[in-house]
């Protein structure tokens, strides 16, 4: 897949989170955000079992089949070869990037984690598909996050780089548009849309100011 077309299908991440769905099971979450336009559903539960965590995979890759969507699961290069996803997403204190191509290999997506020019540089040079750029800003959804680090990194990595930049951390309907002016070609949201009380209206909300 070119780089132009990856960046089309990768615009909307919606990243699960048990924490803040307000009790609402992962797939019922998942199902309504794709319903309002998430392009990409990123499987990311910090307290399933290796076991629950692949059934979750499993039910959301034909849900996400269903909506023509792409799946990446989080931190677990297994879990995303057991399920059949689309790719992996990897951070800083996860696989290397380069095992973790190793072991994806080349025809599924790579999305790692940076926060500085030289963490983005590796990340290139490991072989992602994607680079997750944040905390862009302050976020409740991940309390190791670091401070925000806002618009600057995707300023002066767009022009250098080809893997589309994804921008994380705080993303909101009213901070969008200037995301993208910044050079983020997709956005990554967890409390904005598996917080809302409607998660297919936040999804609808936060697709308009894509475009
Ligand atoms: C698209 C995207 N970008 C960044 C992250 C964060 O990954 P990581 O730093 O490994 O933190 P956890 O999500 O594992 O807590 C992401 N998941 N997705
Ligand atoms: C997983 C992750 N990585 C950096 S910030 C963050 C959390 C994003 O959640 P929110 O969209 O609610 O700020
Ligand atoms: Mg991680």
């Amino acid at each position: 897949m070119s780089f132009e077309r990856l960046a089309e299908r990768l615009i909307l991440h919606v990243l699960t989170d048990r924490d803040w769905s307000r009790g609402r099971d992962m797939l019922t979450v998942a199902r309504a955000a794709l319903a309002g336009g998430a392009t990409v559903i990123q499987l990311r539960d910090k307290y399933a079992n290796t076991r629950d965590l692949v059934t979750e995979g499993l039910a959301l890759r034909a849900l996400t089949k269903e909506y023509g969507a792409l799946l990446i699961v989080n931190d677990r290069i297994d879990v995303a070869l057991a399920i059949d996803a689309d790719g992996a997403h990897v951070g800083q204190e996860d696989m290397p990037v380069g095992s973790a191509r190793q072991l994806l290999g080349h025809e599924r997506i790579l999305g790692v984690s940076v926060g500085s020019l030289d963490e983005a540089r590796l990340a290139v040079e490991g072989g992602a598909d994607y680079l997750g750029v944040g905390p862009i800003y302050a976020t409740r959804a991940k309390a190791d996050a670091g401070a925000p680090i806002g618009l600057a990194l995707l300023r002066e990595l767009a022009p250098l780089y080809t893997p589309p930049l994804i921008a994380i951390g705080g993303i909101t309907a009213a901070n969008t548009h200037e995301v993208r002016q910044a050079g983020a070609a997709g956005i990554a949201v967890i409390t904005a849309i598996v917080n809302a009380e409607d998660i297919t209206a936040a999804t609808q909300d936060i697709f308009k100011q894509l475009y």
